[in-house]
C-alpha cells in the first residue's frame, strides 16, 4: 500500500452546513471543518449580491483566525431573493410558513457566494441560480414545516430533499442552491493549489 501523502495547502471549511461539507466530498477535496460566527444582517441599502457576497468574505476571514498558518480557508453564504427580498434561514414556524407562501408559485433566486483566502489574497464569486416553485397551499407549507427540513435552510426550503416536490422548474447551478456551486469553487480552489478529485485519486493509489 502507498503511502498517502497530501502535499497541498490545507483547506479549512469555515462552514457548519452539512451540504457544504458533503459537496466539497463530492468533488474529492479534503477539508478540516471549523464553523465561524459572524453577524449576518444586510446593511442598509445593500444589494442580495452584496450582501452574500460579503458574507462568504467575512466567513472565510473569521476562519483564517482559527487556521494554522500557510491554510487555506472557503466560506460561503446562501440567501433566496424573492422580489427583491432577502430570505435568510427562517426564525421560526411562522417565518418558515411566509416564506413558503411567499415563494409558492414564483421564480425566485437563489445567490450563493464563495470566497476563499489564504490571508495574502481572498478570491470571491457569487453565482445565482432562478427556482420556480409550483403553487403551494398554507396547508402543504405547514405540513412541510412539521418535517423539520426548512428551520436550517435559506428561503424555508431545501431542493435536496423533501422541498424537492415544490420545484417546477431550476436554471442554473442545482449545486449552488444546495449551497456551494461546485464547477466555480473547484477553479477558486485551482487558484490556491487545491486540487478537485483529490480523495478520489488517493483511494485509488492505494488500490
Ligand atoms: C435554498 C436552499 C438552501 N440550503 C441551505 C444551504 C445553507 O446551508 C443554508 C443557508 O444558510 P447559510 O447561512 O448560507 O449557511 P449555514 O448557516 O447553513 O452554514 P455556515 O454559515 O456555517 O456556512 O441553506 C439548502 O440546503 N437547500 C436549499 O435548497
Amino acid at each position: 500500500m502507498s503511502e498517502i501523502k497530501n502535499n497541498g495547502p490545507q483547506l479549512i471549511l469555515a462552514s457548519a452546513s452539512p451540504r457544504r461539507r458533503e459537496l466539497l466530498q463530492q468533488i474529492g477535496v479534503a477539508c478540516h471543518i471549523k464553523p465561524v460566527h459572524i453577524l449576518e444582517i444586510p446593511q442598509p441599502q445593500e444589494s442580495p449580491a452584496a450582501f452574500v457576497e460579503r458574507m462568504a468574505r467575512e466567513k472565510a476571514c473569521a476562519g483564517l483566525a482559527v487556521a494554522d498558518d500557510g491554510a487555506v480557508v472557503l466560506g460561503a453564504d446562501t440567501v433566496v431573493v424573492c422580489e427583491g427580498q432577502i430570505l435568510g434561514k427562517p426564525t421560526d414556524r411562522d417565518d418558515a410558513l411566509k416564506m413558503l407562501l411567499q415563494l409558492s408559485g414564483t421564480e425566485h433566486q437563489v445567490m450563493t457566494a464563495v470566497a476563499v483566502t489564504n490571508g495574502e489574497r481572498i478570491r470571491h464569486q457569487v453565482v445565482t441560480t432562478k427556482v420556480q416553485f409550483q403553487t403551494l397551499t398554507a396547508s402543504q407549507c405547514q405540513q412541510y414545516w412539521e418535517t423539520g427540513e426548512p428551520c436550517d435552510k435559506a428561503g424555508g426550503y431545501g431542493i435536496q430533499g423533501l422541498g424537492a416536490v415544490f420545484v417546477t422548474a431550476i436554471k442554473g447551478s442545482y449545486s449552488a442552491v444546495v449551497g456551494l456551486p461546485l464547477m466555480e469553487t473547484a477553479a477558486l480552489l485551482a487558484a490556491f493549489d487545491i486540487p478537485v478529485w483529490q480523495t478520489a485519486c488517493l483511494a485509488k493509489e492505494n488500490d
